[in-house]
């Protein structure tokens, strides 16, 4: 089973979302910042790590909001969601294309893959940090 960890990036009520690239598994499917596991690493030092290697942020992960197994065609995972936040001095405006800041209450019209709709049913009831 692979172990993932995935940064759900809040700031002023926005969360940053890409689009799985071509030639990705679930390719087309919006997705938050995240990878595999690279042992020793900690689930939350992934979820840091994958974030700053693909969208240029530093966040700090703040507490994991959810976990889930679930199994795909391409094999079963663990996905660690943990809730993150920039630190002190990172500017927003640093997050690199092609991902974006997409408000809480507009992430209902992406696709995500299956296995995020727990966590994104929590988003949505969820207060915001700042
Ligand atoms: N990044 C990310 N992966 C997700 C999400 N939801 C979800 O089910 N996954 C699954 O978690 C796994 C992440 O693997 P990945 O291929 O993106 O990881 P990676 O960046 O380390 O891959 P690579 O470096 O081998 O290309 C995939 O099976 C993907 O389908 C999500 O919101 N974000």
């Amino acid at each position: 089973m692979q172990i993932i960890g995935i940064s759900l990036v809040e700031h002023e009520n926005c969360y940053v979302v890409g689009i799985r690239p071509e030639g990705a598994v679930l390719a087309g499917f919006a997705e938050f910042p995240g990878g595999k596991q690279l042992l020793p690493e900690s689930t939350s030092e992934t979820a840091v790590r994958e974030c700053r290697e693909e969208t240029g942020l530093q966040v700090e992960a703040l507490r994991l909001l959810h976990q889930e197994q679930f199994t795909y065609e391409h094999g079963e995972v663990l996905l660690d969601f943990w809730q993150c936040k920039l630190v002190d001095g990172q500017s927003p405006d640093s997050l690199q294309a092609p991902w974006k800041w997409i408000p809480r209450n507009e992430l209902d019209s992406y696709s995500f893959p299956p296995a995020n709709a727990v966590v994104l049913e929590q988003i949505r009831i969820s207060t915001p940090v700042d």
